[in-house]
């Protein structure tokens, strides 16, 4: 049977070593959900198989009952364990595979709490049989230890409340704390001593010690780092997925900020551009009548005469109310303000859509348009100017009945200057007051 030969007589013999660790330390050494055993000391020792051509049994169990099987017998090789003068009566060490720090715990309820006056009396957790109990005991002698089977028993105490402090190899307690539920319940602080693990065979095994660090010393170092870097890089301390998770989060929060962003933008445009709207609007039209102002008209007309040429026509309309004053000194400005406002009315439901209307002065008119005839040009000039003599203008049951006096112009020249265009219609117009009134002069330029 493999177990009641000596260690070295077995290994040598059958070709397979036993190796003992916890059960329960990770990221070193523990058993899986299915019953594993799985850990940076667990690939490394099956890394020493495949390269040395062995076989390999783990007997991963509670902390004491690992060194009691190695000191019995019943194991070959204890995985790893840190070194002490105690262990070194019954032990016999192989170098360094790793380096731990081991660190105090404590609880956020205890943050704050001087920790060097807590080593003198405080209570605190640690795994039986462990270096960090003989490390407390030997540092710390007055600190009641309250001690648990392994580290996963102790964790589980600590994050139900049993204890506020702990003693736990950093790597060790990152691995619970970070992939329970309650990651930021416990934090480190205060460093206690940081050591080597390292294999261990059975006291006096000189031989099997010896084949087994030159065995060791047949794993590459870039495999021994790479199996350091899975068990204590950020995939140990920290779960997989909380780079790209938190990478993904900020990408998300930037994109939905600039989408956000854009959005507002493209409101802020769309409204700045309808208040524009509303601002050309105000700015070309006259308030009293709602038709063009001046400025827009002679600006527009400006225009117009630039585009003119042979084949094109244009004809301006000009009037002025006869005898307005009279009006505004019989009936008041309020009454001659509504005449004005509905005069605007009736000329405009006379001319064409496309003629442009505008009040350019307190009671005068003007209208341009293109591409009539002379005949069409003459026709509406004399249609507009009876328009208003046809109407009446009822204000506070009074009716009014006004006329306007009109000098229409009509040009097929290319280049007109737009000034001259209106000095010819006023010129017109004051020939048609002139003529007594309530009546319109048309020329052709
Ligand atoms: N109610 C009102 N009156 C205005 C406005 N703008 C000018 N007027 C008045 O219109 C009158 C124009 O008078 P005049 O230029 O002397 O000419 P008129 O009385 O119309 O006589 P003729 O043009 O010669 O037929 C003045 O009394 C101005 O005060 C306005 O916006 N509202």
């Amino acid at each position: 049977n493999e177990f009641n030969r000596t260690p070295e007589a077995r290994s040598m013999e059958s070709n397979t070593l036993i190796v003992a660790n916890s059960k329960a330390w990770k990221p070193f050494s523990y058993i899986d959900d299915s019953g594993d055993p799985q850990g940076l000391l667990v690939d490394i020792w099956k890394e020493y198989a495949r390269v040395n051509d062995v076989d390999i049994i783990f007997m991963l169990t509670d902390w004491n009952e690992s060194v009691q099987l190695v000191r019995s017998g019943r194991a070959d090789v204890h995985a790893g364990l840190l070194w002490s003068d105690t262990r070194e009566l019954f032990f016999d060490y192989l170098d360094g595979v790793v380096e731990i720090d081991t660190q105090l715990f404590f609880s956020a309820d205890y943050l704050g709490t001087d920790v060097d006056h807590f080593l003198q009396s405080g209570e605190l957790g640690v795994v039986a049989g462990g270096y960090e109990e003989s490390y407390i005991r030997e540092n710390y002698p007055n600190v009641k230890l309250i001690s648990y089977s392994n580290n996963e028993v102790m964790l589980s105490g600590a994050f139900s409340g049993e204890i506020n402090a702990f003693v736990a190899d950093f790597q060790v307690a990152n691995f619970y704390l970070y992939t329970s539920s309650q990651p930021s319940s416990f934090s480190p602080v205060k460093h206690l001593y940081s050591a080597q693990i390292r294999p261990a065979v059975k006291e006096g095994a000189h031989k099997l010690r010896i084949q087994l660090e030159t065995g060791m010393n047949n794993i590459s170092k870039v495999d021994l780092q790479r199996i350091q870097r899975k068990w204590l890089h950020v995939e140990t301390v920290y779960p997989k997925y909380l780079f790209q998770f938190v990478f993904s989060l900020l990408l998300g929060f930037s994109l939905l900020y600039i989408l956000q962003l854009r959005k507002t933008v493209s409101s802020r445009t769309a409204e700045l551009r309808q208040l524009n709207l509303e601002l050309q609007h105000l700015a070309s039209v006259d308030s009293l009548t709602g038709i063009y102002n001046r400025r827009y008209f002679i600006k527009s007309l400006k225009e117009a005469c630039l585009t003119m040429n042979e084949e094109t026509s244009l004809t301006l309309l000009l009037f002025d109310i006869d005898k307005f004053k009279a009006i505004n000194d019989n009936f008041g400005h309020v009454v001659g303000d509504y005449i004005i406002k509905e005069i605007a009315k009736v000329v405009a439901e006379e001319i064409p859509s496309d003629a442009v209307f505008a009040r350019i002065g307190g009671e005068e008119f003007c209208i341009y348009l293109h591409n009539l005839t002379v005949k069409q040009a003459n026709a509406l000039s004399k249609k507009v100017q009876a328009c208003v003599s046809a109407a009446q203008f009822e204000k506070d049951q009074v009716c009014h009945h006004v006329s306007v006096s009109l000098g229409s112009v009509y040009c097929t020249t290319a280049m007109v200057d737009h000034q001259y265009l209106i000095n010819q219609a006023d010129h017109l117009m004051y020939i048609a007051k002139s003529l007594g009134r309530d009546g319109y002069q048309f020329k052709t330029l």
